[in-house]
């Protein structure tokens, strides 16, 4: 779709450094290979581990999860989540949860957010991760061996307790085993065919950027080797020059929130140089580690003139926004198929939105009459919705759902904003399915946001057509040329 979307404005004349997240930013990776990729390490790790020799007749299913999903380690579920934490759906395995179900465990389905509790899968290394907790919950479901805890914390075989947080925290080390392992890399770097998009539009967008005098730099997790195998397949093997300043080994989140030192790599042999850095970055040269105190120490840059891509809604947006005052770019890979989808659902969309206007001004009439007849003898309790109403916008809201995938869409669940969403217009200034769609737009112009207007008016059709067209944010974005 090549397009870039505006949360807040961002003026381009005034950013003087950009600076790029690899995985899933510059890299962009090939999904459906790489998720199933890492799906079948993890089963083949968990079954070494101990893990129940069922769990290899599960395959990857690409259409089961959607990111930006928590898994409540108490309970064994996987929860989509509104901004305020209100539960829109939960799924217990690969059972969708009834709303009779999710309204028992949690009152008014509603959870706060405790970190201890809940783990969120917020990349798309996490998503092999979502659709295994499901399988394995799934699989211990089934076991002749094991039945549930009473206290409905797990799983129990004889004397032998298996809890929902063993059962996630087993899978969260597995996980974090293989992105380290030789093996997981060593393979990666193998077939990047089959891993690694390559897009024509890289190298002319970097080299732009540099022409128009823009500073850049690469901040990745990931290590020295791994980033050169990718970087030389997509840029060539002189990806360096077109970088003033390169960081591997960067540990964000952490990197925003401590003061470590920088250590030079040798690039001959990838390992790092005793010591630490100090002195000005040199371009063409390798750091590793480090943190924004440091790099802003050696940089001289206050904050506001970078702007950083990055795909980690956590470790890359909301952390360089929230600590380094950095402007942010969020890469969002789901987007353009969101949108299309969104695009072809419309007129159910707008069927939805009138039935929930309708049931909404019921409610409304229903209250305010029993609010008057408070004092009367003849109060009654506010007549039920309209049921045929209600049944048809759920059976809508799950056809919708189900057009994304299993757990529905990344942004929306029916009508209501994801939690996702609601970090995504928080924290992330732009944002765009392809870090390369910024190459269609002149670099020293500027990003608007179209302006909302919320009068009142008379007409519901009005209204909810005023709404659907504010939701679709693609129609909300303005570019110029000019400067504010
Ligand atoms: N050991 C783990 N490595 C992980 C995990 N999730 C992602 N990763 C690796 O981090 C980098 C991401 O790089 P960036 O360029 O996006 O900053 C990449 O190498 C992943 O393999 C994890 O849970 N554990
Ligand atoms: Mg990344």
């Amino acid at each position: 779709m090549q397009k870039v979307y505006v949360n807040k404005a961002l003026k381009m004349e005034k950013i003087k450094w950009i600076g790029f997240d690899m995985d899933a930013t510059l890299a962009v990776y090939n999904l459906q290979n790489f998720e199933s990729f890492v799906f079948e390490l993890v089963r083949e790790k968990l079954i070494l581990m101990g893990h129940s020799e069922e769990l290899a007749k599960y395959t990857y299913d690409a259409s089961f999860s959607v990111r930006g999903a928590w898994f409540d380690k108490r309970h064994g579920n996987l929860l989509k989540s509104d901004e305020h934490n209100n539960i829109l759906a939960a799924w217990h395995g690969l059972r969708k949860m009834q709303s009779s179900e999710i309204r028992a465990m949690y009152p008014n389905k509603h959870m706060p957010f405790d970190g201890e509790r809940v783990f969120v899968l917020n990349t798309i290394f996490n998503q092999p991760e979502t659709f295994m907790l499901a399988c394995m919950i799934d699989m211990y479901e089934r076991s002749s061996l094991y039945t549930a805890t009473e206290d409905g914390r797990g799983f129990i075989s004889g004397s032998n307790v298996l809890t929902f947080r063993e059962i996630s925290d087993d899978l969260r080390r597995v996980v974090d085993i293989v992105l380290r392992s030789d093996q997981y890399k060593s393979h990666m770097v193998n077939n990047l065919e089959r891993f690694i998009l390559r897009d024509k539009r890289a190298v002319p967008f970097l080299t732009s950027l540099r022409q128009a005098n823009k500073k850049l730099f690469l901040l990745t997790n990931s290590d020295f080797n791994f980033t050169n195998s990718l970087m030389s397949f997509i840029y060539g093997t002189n990806w360096r020059t077109l970088f003033d300043i390169v960081v591997v080994d960067g540990e964000k989140p952490k990197w925003f929130a401590t003061d470590a030192f920088f250590r030079e790599v040798d690039v001959q042999t990838g390992k790092t140089k005793m010591g630490h850095h100090e002195g000005p970055f040199s371009t063409g040269a390798v750091y590793s580690g480090g943190s924004v105190v440091e790099f802003r120490r050696n940089t001289r840059l206050t904050g506001k003139d970078t702007l950083y891509v990055g795909d980690h809604i956590y470790g890359d947006v909301m952390r360089s926004k929230k600590t380094g005052g950095w402007r942010t770019f969020l890469i969002v890979p789901e987007l353009d198929r969101e949108i299309s989808i969104w695009k072809s659902q419309r007129k159910r969309y707008l069927e939805m939105r009138r039935i929930d206007h309708q049931l909404h001004e019921e409610e409304m009439t229903a209250s305010s009459e029993s609010f008057h007849d408070e004092d009367s003898e003849n109060s009654t309790s506010p007549p039920k919705n309209n049921k045929r109403n209600v049944t048809f916008y759920k059976d809508e809201a799950a056809k919708l759902e189900l057009e994304y995938s299993k757990m529905g869409s990344l942004l929306r669940s029916g009508l209501r904003e994801t939690w996702f969403a609601g970090q995504m217009r928080r924290y992330a200034d732009l944002y765009a399915g392809c870090v390369y769609d910024l190459h269609h737009y002149p670099v020293s112009g500027s990003f608007y946001v179209a302006p909302q207007f919320f009068w009142p008016t008379r007409s519901w059709r009005q209204r909810i057509e005023n709404l659907a067209d504010q939701l679709q944010r693609p129609q909300d974005t303005i570019f110029s040329k000019q400067a504010l």
